[in-house]
Parts: C-alpha cells; sequence; structure tokens
C-alpha cells in the first residue's frame, strides 16, 4: 500500500516553524530580559552618580540658606532642582524641621511606568543633612527630595521595549524565512522523493528511479536519493536472480509434479495432525477430487466414504512422523470414489517437507492383480460352463466335510451323478443345446439341495452332490441321502423345454455315505462312481448305493494299481505293434504301437482292464511318457536298420489326461531331440473327446508338435462328435474310422453309410484316412472301393510283439524288390 503524503501541518517545514516560534520567542524574551537587567543596573547606577552630584551640587546653597533662614535661596535651590525632569518634590527644612522652602508637581503619564514598577520599584526619597562648612554644628537642616526613577530611566524602558518588541519580530521574521527555507530545499524535495518512492513497482524496483534534484547533487538528499537508487538496482538485480531461480525451481517442481503425476501409483504427504499437504493425481481422481482440493483437507474429511481404518492410518502417521519408522501396508481394501472396490498395497516412510517432517505414503493399486488372482483362484475351483466347484474344489471341500462328519459324529452322502445318453443330445442337437442342457441340470441340482450342500461338475455330463450333516445315525443318513437321490433323480428327469422342443434327459446317480472305513476323499469319490456305473449297467435312470461287491471291484482296482506302480519298475511293460497296410498295394505303411502288461502272476493283463486304472490313478503320465520314448527308441533302431521306409510312421495312443498335460508338447520334444529320427515318422493317436472340451488348447499343443515333424491321427472317429466345423480347425492328417463300424460293414447298410461319408468327408478335407478292425477280405474291398487309403485289423496281422513286428517289416521289404 503506498503512504499518503503528509498534510502542511504534519510537514517538517512546519514542524521546525512550530519549534523556531516557540524557541525565538522564549530566546526572545530570555536574551531580552538579560539585556534589560544588564541595561537597567547600568542605568540605575548612573542614576545614583547624578543624584550623588545633584545632591552635592544643591546641599552648600541649601545650607546656607538654613544657616541664614534665607528663604528666596531656599526656594530658589527647591525651583532649581525641579528642574530635574525625575525630581518630583523638593523640600529644605531647618533645624527644627521646619520646611523652609518646599515644591512638587504632579507625575508626567508615562507609558513604561508598569515596567519601571516592576524593574525599580516606583518612587524613591533622598535626603541629606545640611551642614555649613566651619559651622560647629552637626547638622543645621536638610534637604528631602522625591526621585521619580520611571522617570529617570524613561528613556531605558522605551529602549528596552523597542530591542523587545523587534527582537520578537527579527526573530520571527527569521523563524519565517527559515521555514520557506526548509520548504524549498527539504520539505518539498522530501515530499516529492516520497511520492517517487511511493510510485517504485516492487516487482520491478529498477525500472523506475528516483530523480535525482539539481541544486541538492552534492548534499545530504543528493546522497540519499544516489544511495536509495543504487539500493533499488541492487535489489531489482536481486530480484531478478531471484526470479530466474524461482522460475528454474518452479520448472523443477513442475517437472517433478508431471513425472508424479504420471505415475500409476497413488502418492500423497499427511502432516501429523492428518491433514494432506500434498496428492498425486492418481490419489485425486481415486478419491473424487483434484490435487488442489485436498491441500489441506483431513484425511478423515478424505476417507470418510473409504473402507480404511482412519485412526489406525492418523497412528501410523504418528508413528513414521515421530519415530522415523517406515511401515508397509501389506493390503488395504478401499472405496474409490465412484464406488469401485479397490485394493492397495502401501508403504509409508517420514519425509522433510519444506520445515516439517511429513508422512509420505505411497500405495500401488493391486485391485487388478488381486482381482486376476481372484478370477484365476475362482477359475482354478469352478466350472466355466456352469459356474459350479470343480473337481478341485470339491475334493477341498469333501476333505473338509469328512474330518467335519468325523469329529462330530454325523453321516454325510456323496451322489455321483452321471447324465443318460447325454451324448445323444449333444450329437443331434449340437453342443450349444448340450450346454444348455447342463447350465440347466446344474441349476435343478442347486435347487434341489439346502445352501450347505455342495454341488460340483466333475467333467462332461458328470456332476457330483454332497449332501453334509445328514444323520447321527448311518441308516437314517442313509435314507435321507436315497430320498434326495430319488427327488434328484426325479428332477433331472423333467422335460426342458428347448425352442418348442420338449427334451429329456434322465441320470444314473451312485450313492456313498461317509466317514467310513476308508475316508479317502478319492476313494469316496471312486465308490460313488462305481455305485453310479452299476446303475449304467443295470440299465440306467436309478439310484443305487456302493455295496460290498462294489467294494470288492474297488479294492481290486486299488491292487492293480499298486501291480500297476511296481509294473513300470520291474518292467513289466512293452509295446506290440499293429501294422497299417495300404488299402490297394497291401504294403505296410505304418504301424501302430499297442501297450501291453504282462503281469508276473497274473499273466498278460488286457489293456482295455488296466489302461482305466493307469488313467484314474494318474499313473498314465509316466508310463505316457515310457510309450514315446520306446516308440522313439524302436524307431530309431529300424531307421538305422534301414527297416523304416520313407513316409512310413509310427502311431502311438496319447490319452486325455496326458495330452491336456501342460508340459506335454514340451516333454515329447525333449525325448524327440534325445533320438536321431527321420522327419514325420511320429504319429500321435488322439481321440475327439480330448479336442472338443479345449479346442483352442488342443490346436496349440497340436501345432507345436506339427511343427516339430509329429502328426497326429483322430481315433475312434465316428464314435464321437464327427463334427465337420471343428475339424476343419484342427490340425490333424488322419481319420482313424472306428472299428466298431468296420465290424458288421458287410451287414450293416446304416454302417457302410457312415464309413463312405467319412471316407468322403476325410478325402475333401485332404486327410488320411486309416481303417480300424479289418478282419475280412469283404470289409477290405468294400473300404477300397469307398477309397480308404489304408487300414489295420487281424486280416493282416493283430498287434505283434517288437521282434515279430521287424519279421513283417522284413518281408514287407522283401515286396519292394
Ligand atoms: N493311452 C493308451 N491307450 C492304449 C495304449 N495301448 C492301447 N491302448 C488302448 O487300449 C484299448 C485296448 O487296446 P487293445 O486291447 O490293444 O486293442 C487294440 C487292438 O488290439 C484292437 N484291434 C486291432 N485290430 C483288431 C481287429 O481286427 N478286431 C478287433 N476286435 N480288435 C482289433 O483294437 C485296439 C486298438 O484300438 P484303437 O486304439 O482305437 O486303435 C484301446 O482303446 C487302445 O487305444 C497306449 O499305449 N496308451
Amino acid at each position: 500500500m503506498r503512504e499518503k503524503a503528509p498534510s502542511f501541518f504534519e510537514g517538517i517545514s512546519f514542524q521546525l516553524a512550530k519549534i523556531g516560534i516557540i524557541l525565538a520567542f522564549v530566546l526572545s524574551f530570555v536574551m531580552s530580559s538579560v539585556q534589560v537587567y544588564i541595561d537597567f543596573k547600568a542605568q540605575s547606577q548612573e542614576l545614583e552618580q547624578l543624584i550623588d552630584r545633584v545632591v552635592e551640587v544643591a546641599t552648600p546653597p541649601a545650607a546656607r540658606a538654613v544657616h541664614t533662614l534665607d528663604d528666596d535661596l531656599a526656594s530658589e535651590v527647591v525651583n532649581g532642582l525641579l528642574t530635574y525632569n525625575f525630581i518630583n518634590e523638593v523640600a529644605i527644612l531647618d533645624e527644627r524641621g521646619n520646611v523652609l522652602a518646599d515644591v512638587s508637581r504632579a507625575q508626567p503619564a508615562n507609558s513604561t511606568h508598569w515596567l519601571s514598577r516592576i524593574v525599580a520599584g516606583g518612587d524613591f526619597t533622598y535626603s541629606s543633612k545640611l551642614k555649613v562648612p566651619g559651622y560647629v554644628q552637626d547638622a543645621s537642616g536638610q534637604i528631602v527630595f522625591t526621585v521619580d526613577k520611571s522617570q529617570a530611566l524613561s528613556s531605558f524602558y522605551q529602549r528596552s521595549e523597542i530591542n523587545l518588541v523587534m527582537g520578537v519580530l527579527r526573530n520571527l521574521l527569521l523563524v519565517i524565512l527559515l521555514f520557506v527555507a526548509f520548504y524549498f530545499k527539504l520539505t518539498k524535495p522530501l515530499v516529492r522523493l516520497s511520492y517517487e518512492i511511493n510510485e517504485i513497482d516492487p516487482d520491478q524496483p529498477g525500472v523506475r528511479r528516483l530523480t535525482q534534484l539539481k541544486s541538492h547533487r552534492r548534499d545530504e538528499l543528493g546522497t540519499v536519493i544516489s544511495s536509495s537508487n543504487q539500493l533499488l538496482d541492487v535489489v531489482e538485480l536481486s530480484l531478478a536472480k531471484r526470479r530466474a531461480v524461482e522460475l528454474a525451481l518452479r520448472k523443477s517442481e513442475e517437472h517433478l509434479r508431471q513425472i508424479v503425476d504420471s505415475l500409476p501409483v497413488l502418492i500423497g504427504a499427511r502432516n501429523i495432525e492428518g491433514y494432506y499437504l500434498f496428492a498425486n493425481k492418481a490419489l485425486a481422481d481415486t478419491l473424487g477430487f483434484t490435487p488442489e482440493q485436498m491441500h489441506n483437507v483431513h484425511v478423515r474429511q478424505l476417507l470418510k466414504n473409504s473402507v480404511l481404518d482412519v485412526e489406525s492410518i492418523l497412528t501410523n502417521d504418528l508413528r513414521v512422523i515421530k519415530e522415523g519408522e517406515e511401515i508397509d501396508v501389506i493390503e488395504e481394501s478401499f472405496i474409490g470414489a465412484d464406488g469401485t472396490q479397490l485394493y492397495l498395497q502401501t508403504h509409508m516412510m517420514p519425509l522433510d517437507y519444506y520445515d516439517e517432517v511429513v508422512s509420505l505414503v505411497v500405495s500401488v493399486d493391486v485391485t487388478e492383480r488381486k482381482n486376476a488372482q481372484a478370477k484365476m483362484e475362482y477359475m482354478a475351483h469352478h466350472d466355466a460352463l456352469t459356474s459350479l466347484p470343480n473337481r478341485l474344489h470339491l475334493v477341498e471341500r469333501l476333505e473338509h466335510e469328512v474330518k467335519r462328519a468325523e469329529r462330530h459324529g454325523y453321516f454325510g452322502a456323496v451322489l455321483f451323478i452321471d447324465l443318460d445318453k447325454f451324448k445323444n443330445i449333444n450329437d443331434s442337437l449340437g453342443h450349444p443345446v448340450g450346454d444348455r442342457v447342463l447350465q440347466e441340470v446344474s441349476r435343478r441340482l442347486q435347487g434341489a439341495v439346502r445352501d450347505e450342500d455342495l454341488v460340483a461338475r466333475l467333467s462332461g455330463d458328470e456332476f457330483v452332490v454332497v449332501l453334509t450333516v445328514l444323520d447321527q445315525d448311518v441308516e437314517v443318513a442313509a435314507l435321507k441321502a436315497g430320498e434326495i437321490s430319488e427327488k434328484i433323480r426325479a428332477l433331472i428327469s423333467l422335460p426342458f423345454i428347448h425352442e418348442d422342443m420338449e427334451l429329456r434327459v434322465t441320470c444314473s446317480v451312485g450313492v456313498v455315505v461317509y466317514p467310513d472305513k476308508n475316508n479317502v476323499v478319492h476313494e469316496l469319490l471312486r465308490y460313488a462312481d462305481t455305485a453310479m456305473y452299476q446303475v449304467k449297467e443295470k440299465g440306467r435312470d436309478a439310484i443305487e448305493f456302493f455295496n460290498e461287491e462294489m467294494a470288492d471291484k474297488v479294492s481290486r482296482q486299488l491292487v492293480m494299481e499298486g501291480d500297476l506302480h511296481r509294473a513300470l519298475e520291474d518292467e513289466q511293460f512293452s509295446l506290440f505293434y499293429q501294422p497299417k497296410v495300404d488299402v490297394n498295394s497291401g504294403k505296410i505303411v505304418g504301424a501302430e504301437a499297442l501297450l501291453r502288461w504282462h503281469h508276473p502272476e497274473k499273466g498278460n493283463v488286457s489293456p482295455l482292464e488296466f489302461i482305466p486304472v493307469l488313467e484314474t490313478s494318474g499313473l498314465i503320465l509316466q508310463v505316457g511318457q515310457w510309450v514315446v520314448e520306446e516308440a522313439c527308441r524302436a524307431l530309431e533302431n529300424w531307421s538305422e536298420r534301414g527297416l523304416w521306409s520313407a513316409g512310413m510312421q509310427l502311431s502311438i495312443n496319447i490319452s486325455p489326461r496326458q495330452f491336456r498335460r501342460e508340459r506335454f508338447a514340451a516333454d515329447v520334444i525333449r525325448t524327440l531331440d534325445r533320438y536321431r529320427l527321420p522327419k514325420g515318422v511320429l504319429d500321435m493317436e488322439i481321440t475327439e473327446g480330448v479336442v472338443i472340451q479345449q479346442v483352442d488348447e488342443a490346436i496349440d499343443t497340436i501345432t507345436t508338435l506339427t511343427e516339430r515333424g509329429v502328426s497326429f491321427s483322430l481315433d475312434d472317429f465316428g464314435t464321437g462328435y464327427s463334427s465337420i466345423s471343428y475339424l476343419k480347425r484342427l490340425p490333424v492328417a488322419t481319420l482313424k474310422i472306428d472299428k466298431s463300424f468296420v465290424r458288421d460293414i458287410i451287414v450293416d447298410r446304416n454302417d457302410r453309410v457312415l464309413v463312405e461319408t467319412i471316407v468322403t468327408m476325410g478325402r475333401l478335407l485332404d486327410l488320411e484316412l486309416v481303417a480300424e478292425g479289418v478282419e475280412q477280405a469283404e470289409q477290405l474291398e468294400i473300404l477300397r472301393s469307398y477309397g480308404c487309403h489304408s487300414y489295420q485289423g487281424f486280416y493282416f496281422s493283430p498287434a505283434v510283439e517288437g521282434d515279430k513286428f521287424i519279421e513283417l517289416l522284413l518281408s514287407n521289404r522283401a515286396k519292394d524288390r
């Protein structure tokens, strides 16, 4: 704010003039008084001397007049004395005091009379004894006269009065002149200076300089102005420097801010009272503010809608700021401004922020990761089609339920449910309809049980229901399980309406009550599964409880499982080879490797018996890998011996579980790398069921291995989905026509039509066609007429052991010659 110029009366000149006037009066008065006093003393002395001389002159004639009693002389003397204007009264008295002569006059008006009265004290009376010289008597009379001192000193008083007045006037004039001089020499330049100072722009003090006054160039004012101008230059310079520093600082702050704002982490700083001093854009956005709005707002206010525990935040802030601790908050649940649920991982550390220590809070939004984890977790535990818990979830939950039942002494039940002939729906109406049926079945199952029970989908059309807490009595529990199973069976068999069509599906239910002697979850599931199979064998659409007989079957399987474990270690497995023969030339063009198990006591065990056990026990993974190794070893051997001509292929069977294993392709490639095999000699047979559930993953695996020279055949073709649409997508080279169609091809027209269709379709798709199970020449003839490329079957040869197969290869080679 600019200063107001002082008013006339506030100005230095007037102030000085005021002081000057007072001083002038006081000094004039004091000095004049001293002067008057000194003059008065001198005048009084002179008057005394004059009176002494008058007395000296008047005394002799007056003495003579008294001595002679001469009145005339006396009158002459008194009149003579009255000629002195300061003598008012004169009288000559004789020795007796008689007036001889006297005279007086009126006192003249005098303007200084008041002063003389004060200073001199009014009239004085003098008397002198009259003594005649030579006369013996001391006194012979006296002369008395009154002196008017004011009259005597009147000229002095007049002079003093003039001096006094003149002194005052002189001093007054001096003060006025000084005032004028001061005004023009000091006040006016100062006023102008102050005006110019007021006009200085504080942001640019060097732009408008103070005007140097010519007449003051060399005096103090001039020095003040030039010093002030120098000061303004210095201030301007330092301001410019400061501005440059501030600009650089602002820029660097801006850059820092931009960097901090562009970070995908939430950054904020709070002081010890819990007020935000800083927030980056990410944090402000998340809270629904701008960074500026968040400044100086309390954490309670800002986080009131989040689920964060504000009190513990404040406690943590205190620890960070007071103790200098760094704190990691592993995960906090947080509601964003838009109501979205976020998860933050926060690190808190102390920070020197301007003149205080604050708590710097850096949070990473881990919501996506957390959601992805949750999703993965969900996906790992749920079935994608029905959202029901999957096998993994079922096993975990069942383990828990069995333990709970054991602990609390009650019984529950496991229901294994398989839809009857569900494949028909898929085959006739397509997979989308089949999927909808499965979804509806899962809905009905959920509706049939309590919330505390569990409904899971194992695979395809297999469901498991766990009925928890049925009863403390095993028989009552079994009864209840039976009732619920019946209810489920009835519910499932209710018609499904699809596009005005009534679909009906029944189910087979296997029931096992737990806990039992064997409470291993996998065994329980196996028991329920076994019971369900029993229903299937008996004609489907019923309920069966797991019983002793089934237990025997299961225990036989368990024994086999144990034997199979030892079989691999004891080298009881071997590969047999069934030749693949060209339909037209009758020459061997390849072979299918088939696994054989020679049990030390039981002898040869059928693959139809042991392969399902290998599958369910998971041993198929190791055994399957052994088959790949063994096939490669044989191929290397035959190739090195020249038995394996170019274009010949050895097929191995790959089980669904083996194929779906994540490491499958990598394991096969690693095995292939260990053998010197001609390109394209290995073929893998997979069934449609393997592919159909995860077509994309299957295509990836097949593609990876095809690039490494492995070809693929679709086994048992015609028994499954046999859809041309997905067949077109699958990078397989061969279709193997299932032996069940070949078996009756001579007598069954339907099988003939089917085989012909498969061959035509395969040829259209440029696929190799291999017919399985050819036992008769007529069968071969029909296949040849349809254009099938090659075949396998007892007609040419069953699967034979390695040495025998080599003999077949040798005789095959002989045919070439
Ligand atoms: N995952 C693996 N599965 C394998 C492996 N080895 C065999 N298997 C599968 O076991 C099932 C039974 O096989 P197997 O008892 O060996 O029967 C095969 C042939 O012996 C039989 N066959 C061959 N020709 C004829 C014939 O003219 N008539 C007739 N009745 N049967 C014949 O067919 C079976 C081969 O079938 P396929 O595999 O569909 O080509 C069987 O499902 C095997 O797949 C293995 O190593 N791993």
